[in-house]
């Protein structure tokens, strides 16, 4: 089901967002004045080194902390000012979260299936078949009855991801979410999310993994709490996954309303066009 995000309003937008962290042996600067906007069936690549600042970028994006200084919206909420309870609703039904350590986001006493049951019921979406497909996309359908006790590492991060989706939440923000997967498995899981950006939602992820950098619309650079670049990307270029699915940007997607494609090889370029179009 494609999410009906509002139209042409940034799912999240910040302006000159300043994260301080302060201790007994002083104060970090995390984040030293960050602008950015986070549009609808769009999926942004937060890259940078560690202890750039990422994760507390992400989480802020996710409302799940307020910024020290600056201006940050969340889904039409200034997360600055809002009230607790409300950014406890809006994380609950509207926005999918992977944190950076992932086991702490699935609940260890539910059966998967049942956990991601759970999250679809907040967020409207009912039914084991939904939570199995959710499972599946992530290639978890043969641990759907297992306990979270009983998965590796690896498969509780994709259960993870499969929570942070189900249910089509408007904004999908998930901190490294391919750190501690094989390739064959970060590239299901870079599908799903991808998936979830063509149907309509605003996914940002961080990552340090090379492979995975330039496979969204847009890659950020963080350093030092600031950006230091940001380069769009998939405008020109699209993503075939392991098992040979072509992932199109949402604005190419449009040209092929059937879902069917003709493919025209002439040897030296490979041409797609939809099935009602004149060769
Ligand atoms: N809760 C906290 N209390 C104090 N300092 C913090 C806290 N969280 C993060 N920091 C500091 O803020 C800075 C940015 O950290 P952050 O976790 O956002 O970086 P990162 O780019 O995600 O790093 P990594 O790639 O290692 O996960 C670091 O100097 C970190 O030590």
């Amino acid at each position: 089901m494609a999410v009906e995000p509002m139209a042409g309003q940034p799912a999240a937008h910040c302006e000159d967002l300043v994260k301080v962290f302060r201790s007994a042996t002083g104060e970090t600067h995390a984040l030293r004045g960050i602008g950015l906007e986070m549009r609808p069936g769009s999926l942004t690549v937060v890259a940078g080194p560690s202890g750039s600042g990422k994760s507390s970028l992400l989480t802020m994006l996710a409302a799940r902390d307020r910024p020290s200084a600056g201006t940050l919206s969340v889904l039409g909420r200034d997360v600055g000012v809002a009230s607790t309870r409300d950014l406890r609703g809006l994380r609950r039904r509207r926005i999918g979260f992977v944190p950076q350590r992932s086991a702490t986001a699935v609940f260890p006493h539910l059966r998967a299936v049942d956990q991601v049951r759970q999250v679809a019921a907040w967020r409207g979406a009912r039914g084991r078949a939904r939570a199995q497909d959710a499972l599946a996309a992530v290639g978890l359908s043969e641990r759907a009855d297992h306990l979270p006790a009983a998965l590796s590492g690896g498969e509780q991060q994709r259960l993870a991801v499969a929570i942070a989706l189900v249910g089509s939440p408007e904004l999908v923000v998930a901190d490294e979410p391919t750190a501690e997967l094989d390739h064959a498995n970060a590239d299901l899981v870079l599908a799903a999310l991808l998936d979830a950006a063509a149907a309509g939602a605003a996914v940002v992820i961080s990552s340090h993994d090379e492979r995975i950098l330039h496979r969204g619309d847009r890659l950020l650079r963080l350093r030092h709490g600031v950006l230091s670049s940001e380069t769009t990307l998939r405008d020109t270029t699209a993503v075939i996954d392991a098992t040979g699915r072509l992932q199109l940007p949402p604005d190419l997607l449009v040209r092929f309303p059937s879902r069917r494609v003709v493919i025209e090889d002439d040897g030296g370029v490979v041409r797609l066009r939809a099935p009602e179009e004149e060769s």
